[in-house]
């Protein structure tokens, strides 16, 4: 099974409040190095496949139409940018992956190609990127472009991958460095292709500014499960980050992405279905619970819902609680209220739901949606259930507390999984880029027949 680790460059990456949690390290170490080198070393000594960042663009000012709960509960601010970290958690590591999220809406794809490619050189061939189309309106407000709808921001997306894998794969030849001194020449300049790319989107004449790296493209993650995202990740994506709410239900989005992903002629097997789900993991069951009851004192009501409203740009202060929330027209992300509509089908969600919903604190239960809870052995067999029934490949585990969580996870939860055989206890010394862990020794770089030499056309 793959396993990787969640975080962000931010207090309290994903539950709003437990940067309260005593003792919890990433309040104040989210923008030490100090702390990054520490947790990278911790996470590859448990053979973890890659610490994966999130990271955001704007600030979550949609509910109540201010950013003030958003800061206030540390809302994903303050965060740094989580590019900048690979580079020295590469010099403390051998083996563990790094995913870093970079938007498609918000940067030239010409600067994109060029950071990965640098990452990738710099850390050995290490390096995923988590592709996103992002979703919050303010970011606009800051210089970085006008906002796009939801199905746009995708067209742009597919156009934008088509010119960085066109930078990274056809610009230079494997052998245009040839660093002769006889000759004077570094590289063959006749090795070296402009790209010419003219699209709706972009004009990118190239030629790339990189020479090739180990991987040449990064590992492409995506996140994003509308049917538009799915769309977006059947087509490009080696790795999809995907939030579904319990095994049974979640059998079939993952069908349904694999079954889009060869209807692109590609082996649905050649995309990776990570579940990203919450982890909180006890001793025992008394510890569990009362992790959990602790935890949920501190849980930040105001916090959850000014991220929930960021994400479906809906301010659900704004609305009668009898809304239906299929009535409000939102541009952001489909995916949180496609996880709702598939938590319960027959239900219709009205905004006094939703707010309940996402609001008040997770009850521990070991079978709980998007949550893995209870003692080691407990989501040990739900993550075996998840593995049989849903046919995912691995996780994308979300800690809980953030520091904490993570020392649960590398002491109480892997160690489990491990007794199991359904972890690795050692990397396989064949695999020396993170695209050959999951996808074995020799497949350095992307391999995707149905597309080979298809990549300006699209
Ligand atoms: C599980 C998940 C994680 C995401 N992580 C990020 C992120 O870190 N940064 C970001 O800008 N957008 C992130 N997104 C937003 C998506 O890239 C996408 O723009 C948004 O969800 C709209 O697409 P959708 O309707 O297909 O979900 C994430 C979405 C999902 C579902």
């Amino acid at each position: 099974m793959h396993l990787n680790v969640f975080t962000q460059c931010s207090p309290a990456p994903q539950f709003k409040g437990m940067w309260r949690v005593p003792g919890d390290r990433t309040a104040t170490g989210y923008r030490s190095l100090e702390y990054w080198t520490a947790r990278a070393r911790q996470l590859e000594a448990a053979c973890v496949d890659a610490l994966f960042f999130a990271d955001i663009h704007g600030v979550y000012d949609v509910y109540r139409g201010s950013w003030a709960p958003a800061v206030r509960h540390a809302v994903q601010i303050p965060s740094i940018d989580p590019a900048l970290l690979l580079p020295a958690l590469a010099a403390t590591t051998r083996h563990l992956g790094f995913a870093v999220t970079y938007s498609t809406t918000y940067h030239p794809p010409f600067e994109c190609a060029r950071l990965f490619s640098s990452l990738d050189h710099l850390t050995g061939g290490r390096v995923g990127w988590n592709i996103v189309t992002s979703y919050l309106r303010s970011a606009t407000a800051n210089g970085l472009g006008d906002y796009l709808d939801h199905d746009e921001r995708y067209d742009r997306a597919d156009e934008y991958v088509r010119v960085t894998r066109a930078l990274w794969e056809e610009s230079w030849d494997a052998d245009a460095v040839v660093r002769d001194a006889g000759r004077d020449t570094f590289t063959d300049p006749t090795r070296v292709h402009e790209i010419d790319h003219h699209g709706r989107w972009f004009s990118v004449r190239g030629p790339h500014q990189c020479e090739p790296s180990p991987q040449r493209t990064p590992v492409l993650y995506q996140a994003g499960s509308s049917p538009r995202g799915i769309e977006f990740a059947a087509r490009h994506a080696e790795v999809v980050f995907l939030t579904l709410a319990d095994p049974t239900t979640g059998a079939e989005p993952v069908a349904d992405l694999r079954a889009t992903a060869a209807r692109h002629g590609r082996d649905p097997r050649a995309v990776k279905a990570l579940q990203g789900t919450m982890v909180m993991v006890g001793r025992d069951r008394a510890e569990a619970k009362a992790r959990a009851e602790a935890y949920n004192t501190l849980w930040s009501s105001e916090g959850q819902l000014a991220k929930w409203c960021g994400w479906m740009d809906i301010d659900l202060s704004a609305f009668p609680d009898d809304t239906p929330v299929d009535e409000i027209r939102s541009q952001a992300s489909h995916s949180f209220l496609g996880f709702l509509r598939r938590l319960t089908p027959d239900r219709t969600w009205t905004v006094g739901d939703v707010k309940y919903l996402v609001s008040r604190p997770r009850r521990p239960r070991v079978d709980a949606p998007v949550t893995l809870f209870g003692t080691p052995e407990q989501v040990a067999d739900r993550m075996e259930q998840w593995l049989e029934v849903a046919d995912v490949d691995g996780f994308n585990l979300i800690p809980c507390p953030p520091s904490g969580g993570v020392d649960d996870i590398c002491d109480l939860l892997i160690p489990e999984l491990q007794r199991r055989g359904l972890f690795r206890t050692a990397y396989d010394p064949l695999e020396s880029t993170l695209r050959e862990r999951y996808f074995g020794p020799g497949n350095r770089t992307y391999s995707d027949p149905a597309r080979a030499g298809a990549i300006r056309e699209g």
